[in-house]
């Protein structure tokens, strides 16, 4: 598991370093390893002899670090140029890379267009403008480089800890800010690293170790990142006395006479990620049509029958549908089953969900779901207020509803009613296609039945990765989440890297769900 933290948590488990003297070897640690993952990039792109690189630099230690990952590169040989972005830089550092025959500009408001022509002719720039000590973004001449050289599209950016401009501890970003091909973050995973919008100006993220490791709090991370490793450990695997029932049996309220697709990938991506057996219910149009694509599917037009969990919503629309998902919505409340709740069906929730409960909407679709809550107070939550803190709305909702939620996106939040958060992002934009959401709620779905109550017996493999067992529906989303972002990946590289129908995506789950169980068997001793 990855565990991210806030600048807070980092500071803190920087500060007995500091106190006992040591804040210099820190910093000597995270430039060294900053200046060799430049080198490291530069080599992969052929573009290390005679490369020439520009730091902009801070006027705090992030400023500090990559002036010294700067000092290093030109003693390397690197044509090495520092943009000094406030009056005041760290002194020592300046130093070193003036030592090392680096070239020093001073950032005013007059040059910083011209500035920015200049570092967009560089091999790779370090972006080494503002860390976890930021307060708000860039502003002035900084701001305006910035922006300049985002619009030029520089060849190579280098983020020292995190891009400049980016929060931290919470993903919000306050632009402009220049998007990194790498990100290289020192001690610690920032969560603002792993959650939207700062993920998606991060790059890649490389962790440097500076020797703070042992000292952060391992047990209350801000977000928590589940690997192959982890979902290796998760998922369920049947055993020679399972049987159909005893594997989970999934109800499926989707589709309708209008959008009857949702039911029949919802349906389809449930069968293909292993559950027991799904019984669906809906209009027989709909039903003839998920029947035709999944034969294994039950279409039960009266009572559904005994069920261990419930996919609710997907496609649902008209009267006549949206009743049979409130119906199944009040058979899973008087049966205490968990319940998948997505788009059309998040309208039915009552006053206070379960956390076996887990709610699966869009940006929009939370934006609506808060504004519906009696809690939320009387400022309208918008999409755009969503998407610019998931994080933060993710966590209020579980907190409000009390159910597990899962906001989709490029990077899918899954946040649990105790607080805790987990942060996926193994798919590809292709994945922004119609179906998709609905191939999502049927894996998920098929991996809620598996860990129902009376199906698994598997608390030991989420105590074994520091889990309460009250988070483990959080857990099973956030496999769900990974499973169907991989499931993307993985049809889209099955056509060099093309587009993809939500169809592709369901049809790649048993193979992903295949070599992430083989890949763990073969290494659990
Ligand atoms: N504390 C430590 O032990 C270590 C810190 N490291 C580096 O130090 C960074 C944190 O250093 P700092 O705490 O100095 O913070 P920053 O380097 O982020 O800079 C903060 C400085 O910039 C000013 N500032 C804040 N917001 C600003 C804004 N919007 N516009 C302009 N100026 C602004 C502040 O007054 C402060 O002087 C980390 O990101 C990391 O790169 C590393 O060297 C590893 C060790
Ligand atoms: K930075």
């Amino acid at each position: 598991m990855i565990s991210a933290f806030t600048g807070q948590q980092i500071r803190d488990a920087e500060q007995p370093l500091l106190d006992s003297g040591e804040g210099a070897v820190l910093m000597q640690r995270a430039a060294y390893g900053l200046a060799q993952a430049v080198i490291r990039e530069l080599k992969k792109k052929r573009r290390l002899a005679g490369a020439s690189v520009t730091v902009l630099a801070g006027k705090g230690n992030n400023g500090g670090d990559g002036l010294y990952a700067a000092a290093y590169l030109a003693r390397r040989g690197m044509r090495s140029t520092a943009v000094l972005a406030a009056d005041s830089v760290h002194a020592e550092a300046l130093a070193a890379f003036r030592a090392a025959g680096g070239r020093v500009l001073q950032l005013g408001t007059s040059n910083a267009e011209e500035l920015a022509v200049l570092c967009a002719g560089e091999d790779v720039i370090i972006d080494a403008l503002l860390g976890t000590g930021a307060r708000g973004g860039l502003r002035d001449a900084p701001a305006e480089l910035i922006a300049a050289l985002q619009e030029l599209g520089p060849r190579l950016v280098v983020a020292c800890d995190v891009p400049s401009g980016l929060d931290a501890g919470t993903g919000e970003v306050h632009w402009p800010v220049l998007d990194a091909d790498v990100t290289v973050t020192f001690g610690g995973f920032k969560a603002g690293l792993l959650t939207d919008p700062g993920e998606g100006c991060a790059g890649r993220v490389e962790l440097v170790r500076i020797g703070i490791e042992s000292a952060l709090p391992e047990q209350a991370p801000e977000l928590r990142r589940l690997t192959g490793r982890d979902l290796g450990a998760l998922l369920p695997r049947p055993g020679r006395r399972s049987h159909k029932y005893s594997r989970g049996v999934l109800g499926v309220v989707a589709g309708s006479s209008r959008f009857s697709g949702a039911a029949v990938l919802g349906v389809h991506a449930a069968a293909l990620a292993g559950v027991g057996m799904v019984r669906y219910i809906g209009p027989e149009p709909a039903a003839r049509m998920v029947l035709s694509r999944t034969p294994e599917a039950l279409w039960e037009s009266g009572d559904p029958g005994r069920v261990q969990a419930w996919v609710v919503g997907p496609g649902v629309d008209g009267e006549e549908q949206l009743g049979r998902a409130g119906a199944a919505v009040e058979v899973a409340l008087g049966n205490d089953l968990p319940v998948v709740v997505d788009a059309g069906a998040l309208s039915l929730l009552p006053e206070r969900c379960p956390p076996h409960w887990i709610l699966t909407p869009h940006a929009g679709e939370l934006a609506s779901l808060l504004d519906s809550l009696p809690s939320t107070g009387e400022v309208a939550v918008t999409r755009a207020d969503v998407e610019s803190r998931p994080l933060h709305f993710v966590r209020q909702a579980a907190q409000q509803t009390g159910a597990t939620v899962l906001l989709k996106g490029a990077t899918t939040l899954v946040a649990s009613p105790s607080g805790i958060v987990f942060s996926q992002s193994e798919g590809t934009p292709w994945m922004a296609t119609a179906g998709s959401g609905d191939v999502l709620a049927g894996v998920l779905g098929a991996l809620v039945a598996q860990a129902a109550d009376g199906i698994a017996d598997d608390d030991a493999a989420y105590a074994g990765l520091g889990l309460d067992p009250a988070d483990r529906w959080a857990a099973v989303a956030a496999v769900a989440a990974s499973v169907h972002g991989r499931a993307g990946t993985v049809a889209s590289a099955a056509c060099d890297g093309g587009p993809l129908t939500a169809s592709a995506i369901a049809a790649a789950v048993p193979g992903v769900i295949g070599s992430l169980s083989a890949e763990y068997d073969r290494t659990i001793p």
